[in-house]
């Protein structure tokens, strides 16, 4: 009973840490498997997001410098510093900027120029992210409308901030400006580092290409085609044109979002894979608890089959369990001993049933403590006992049977009862089935009873008196 009732509280605890096992691990994980389960949704809209910016990028996401503002400090120059006798002056009109360059030929490249200075403390403008220029302009004058361009560039190893000659050149010659003012376009790639300049550095081949990602200055070169006279230079614009990701930049960042997403998600699925496996392995262990609860509660169960409930004892299922399963059990001499309480009925009927049981529960366990622990003790129904000895013949039988009697008139009994009962015994004969000796006991009971109660009889064959007699 006892083992019952903590198989029951063991299977319970454990059935309720099952339950609760279960979902506890799922709602800590449960916004990362929410989000796996995502995961295809993520993809898409990341693949969405990387087509559209591929597009963006190649069709769009300009970005544009307008040179001929007021952003950059601007200024005219003429050959009148290398001992040429050309003037150049500025003219603001609205947005126009004019320059008015007199070319006198006195110098053998006479020119003017008007210079953007785009240093930054000693940084310049970086246009490595620009793809081309565009200008607009007018000429007007005695020569030809050509123009040239210049990037001045601050060459990491090569240049002084302080010596303009070490600056590299990055040129462009003999532009025609569009009669009509239409918007000239010049691709960056157009540009080629001067050869003056490379005679006169005579740089290395790792500084020679073109490098325009630290202009400090950008020229517009006039001399009319050299021709004297007053020539007059409308700029309207003069804009650099790029995006405002470049291609290269725009796909590392992509790569790099893919790459964090794999990455992600494989975390993601690791860390949920394992919590799946920690949870399965803890549910085998509690299921495995489980089975060994209900295996021992099983085994208890039928344990209780065996036993009356309200004196302890064997009931006739266990009695059966027992001779089947004990072979000693039947080993000659055997004795049987059937005992029934006398006058039960008038305690019932004058105390009432809980006296009665409390009765039927003492009696049993003054016989139980009055035989040996090989002897087993049954309740074969209501008030009547029965008592199986093995290695006993009828007279050792006969005189526990005896003893038996005899302790319980020692005993002291609810309200004061006086208990007594009546035995029959009966030795089994190798020959005899079971049943045979357990009837020759209860013959003997009768006659116990007849006899006038509170009394052993003894079924003793003639041969066995015999035998006694002579032994
Ligand atoms: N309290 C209680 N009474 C029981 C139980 N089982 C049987 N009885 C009662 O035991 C009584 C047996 O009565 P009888 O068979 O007439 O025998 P008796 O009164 O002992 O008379 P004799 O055997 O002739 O001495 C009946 O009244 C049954 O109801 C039980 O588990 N608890």
């Amino acid at each position: 009973m006892h083992l019952n009732g903590e198989v029951s509280c063991c299977i319970a605890r454990i059935s309720k840490k099952l339950t609760m096992s279960v979902p506890s691990t799922e709602t800590s994980l449960q916004p990362l498997v929410r989000l796996l389960g995502h995961a295809r949704y993520v993809f898409a809209g990341l693949l969405l997001i990387t087509v559209v910016l591929l597009v963006w990028q190649r069709y769009g996401m300009e970005k544009v410098v307008e040179l001929t503002g007021d952003h950059f400090p601007l200024w005219v120059e003429d050959d009148r510093s290398g001992g040429g006798a050309s003037v150049a002056s500025l003219e603001r009109k609205g947005q126009d900027l004019i320059v008015h360059c007199h070319i006198a030929s006195k110098s053998a490249w006479p020119y003017c120029k008007l210079s953007f200075n785009f240093l930054k403390g000693e940084k310049g403008m970086d246009m490595s992210r620009f793809d081309f220029l565009t200008i607009e302009g007018r000429y007007a004058g005695p020569g030809a409308s050509k123009f040239g361009l210049v990037l001045a560039d601050i060459d990491e190893g090569l240049t002084r901030l302080d010596q303009w000659q070490t600056y590299k050149i990055n040129q462009i010659d003999a532009l025609d400006l569009p009669p009509d003012g239409k918007v000239f376009v010049i691709p960056i790639k157009w540009f080629g580092v001067a050869q003056w300049w490379k005679d006169m550095t005579k740089p290395t081949l790792a500084h020679s290409a073109v490098n325009v990602d630290n202009v400090a200055r950008a020229e517009l070169m006039i001399n009319g085609g050299g021709k004297e006279g007053e020539h007059v230079f409308t700029l309207h614009a003069l804009r650099l044109h790029g995006k405002m990701i470049s291609r290269d930049t725009l796909l590392m960042w992509i790569v790099a979002a893919w790459v964090s997403c794999a990455v992600g998600w494989l975390a993601i699925l690791t860390l949920s894979l394992r919590s799946q496996l920690r949870d399965s392995r803890a549910a085998v262990a509690l299921l495995r608890t489980v089975n060994k609860a209900l295996e021992l509660e099983a085994r208890d169960l039928a344990g209780q089959a065996h036993i009356d409930p309200l004196t302890g004892v064997l009931n006739r299922q266990g009695l059966r369990a027992a001779l089947m399963s004990t072979s000693s059990l039947l080993a000659d001499p055997m004795a049987v001993i059937f005992i029934d309480i006398d006058h039960f009925k008038s305690i019932n009927d004058t105390h009432g049933h809980d006296v009665g049981d409390d009765v039927l529960r003492k009696f049993a366990n003054v016989i139980a403590s009055g035989i040996r622990s090989s002897d087993r003790l049954v309740r074969w129904g209501g008030e009547e006992f029965l008592i199986v000895c093995p290695m006993t013949n009828v007279f050792q039988g006969r005189i526990l049977a005896e003893n038996l009697r005899h302790a319980l008139h020692q005993q002291a009994w609810p309200v004061g009862l006086r208990v007594t009962a009546s035995f029959g015994v009966a030795q089994h004969h190798e020959r005899d089935e079971v049943g045979v000796v357990i009837k020759h006991a209860d013959e003997e009971l009768y006659r116990a009873k007849q006899g006038g109660r509170d009394r052993v009889c003894a079924y003793v064959p003639s041969d066995m008196i015999a035998n006694a007699e002579a032994a």
